[in-house]
């Protein structure tokens, strides 16, 4: 009853305010930010977790947290059900929460995921994502893209209409040996001062992916959306401002590239409806906000 109402209420963003029943109950030794990530995870999980699930993605970083203790707190039977890790942590999560982790390379062919969970670190008003600020990336993307459909968890601060508004870089998964002439192909393409991400140890030097990659972070100028480029706007990249999916196919075209940070294109049923399986693009996207609500995008 309460979810089904709530998803009538959310079936577009929704900033306003939002009834009494979901709001969050104040956890005072919670930041706001932890708070929302919460509140988020519960909202989401509640209206996607789908009954009778066999094959669950979860993806990296800390909401994502959230979102398994909300699977924990649904109380349901998950003895007949795989979760799908994406990297060291996310399995890590998975195993200390009691439940069953199956690596993603161990799940039978022509599996499709009944859903995959993941958190971002930036939401365009299209539902296109930028992920990878913990370093995962590639692994997140092959899970969504082998899901009936991809949910995306986050709080607040994600809640943006253009990528890179708040979050100032792509993070670019690259193999080591191809690192420099990556970076000088970005400047090319007109990033400012793209890097190699270090490690917390300096003495450690870059930081490595769980494929053992480096991580390059690319900043642009902030991208353009869907409406940007029906009122007009080339979205070549020529001034600077670049299309989502021109500049992630640019990026991805470059030799030494494993995967960029980008999350594009179709989502799960578009896929599906076109014949293929999976999309790396959220069917909804949910937030929590300062103020203990939480608000969702839906894609089209
Ligand atoms: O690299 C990490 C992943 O893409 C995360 O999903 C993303 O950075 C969001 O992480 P968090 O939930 O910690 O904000």
């Amino acid at each position: 009853m309460i979810q089904s109402a709530f998803s009538l209420f959310c079936r577009r963003l929704t900033l306003p305010t939002i009834p009494t029943v979901f709001r969050t109950p104040r956890f005072y030794t919670m930041s706001a930010v932890e708070e929302s990530k919460r509140a988020a995870a519960k909202v989401a999980v509640g209206n996607h977790y789908p009954k009778d699930a066999r094959w669950v993605g979860i993806g990296s970083g800390t909401t994502i947290v959230y979102v398994v203790e909300a699977i924990k707190a649904l109380g349901v039977d998950t003895s007949n059900t795989k979760y799908v890790p994406t990297g060291y942590q996310s399995k890590q999560l998975i195993i200390s929460a009691g439940l069953a982790a199956a690596e993603y390379d161990s799940v039978p062919l022509g599996t499709v995921l009944d859903v995959a969970f993941d958190g971002a670190d930036e939401v365009d008003e299209d539902l296109n994502c930028i992920k990878g600020g913990g370093a995962c990336l590639f692994q997140e993307k092959i899970v969504a893209l082998q899901a009936k459909e991809f949910i995306c968890v986050a709080d607040y601060r994600k809640l943006q209409p253009r990528l890179l508004t708040n979050w100032k870089a792509i993070p670019i998964e690259v193999a080591p040996i191809a690192a420099h002439r990556v970076l000088l192909k970005l400047r090319e393409l007109g990033s400012i001062n793209p890097t190699i991400r270090a490690s917390a140890s300096s003495k450690e030097g870059p930081l490595k992916t769980d494929q053992g990659f480096f991580i390059v972070d690319a900043p642009f100028k902030p991208m353009l959306i869907k409406a940007d480029i029906e009122a007009g706007h080339d979205g070549s990249g020529k001034d600077g401002a670049w299309a989502v999916n021109v500049l992630a196919d640019k990026i991805k075209e470059i030799t030494g590239v494993l995967e960029v940070g980008i999350f594009h294109g179709q989502t799960g049923p578009q896929a599906t409806a076109a014949g293929g399986i999976g999309g790396q693009r959220p069917v909804a996207a949910y937030f929590g906000m300062a103020d203990g609500t939480v608000a969702v995008r839906k894609a089209e």
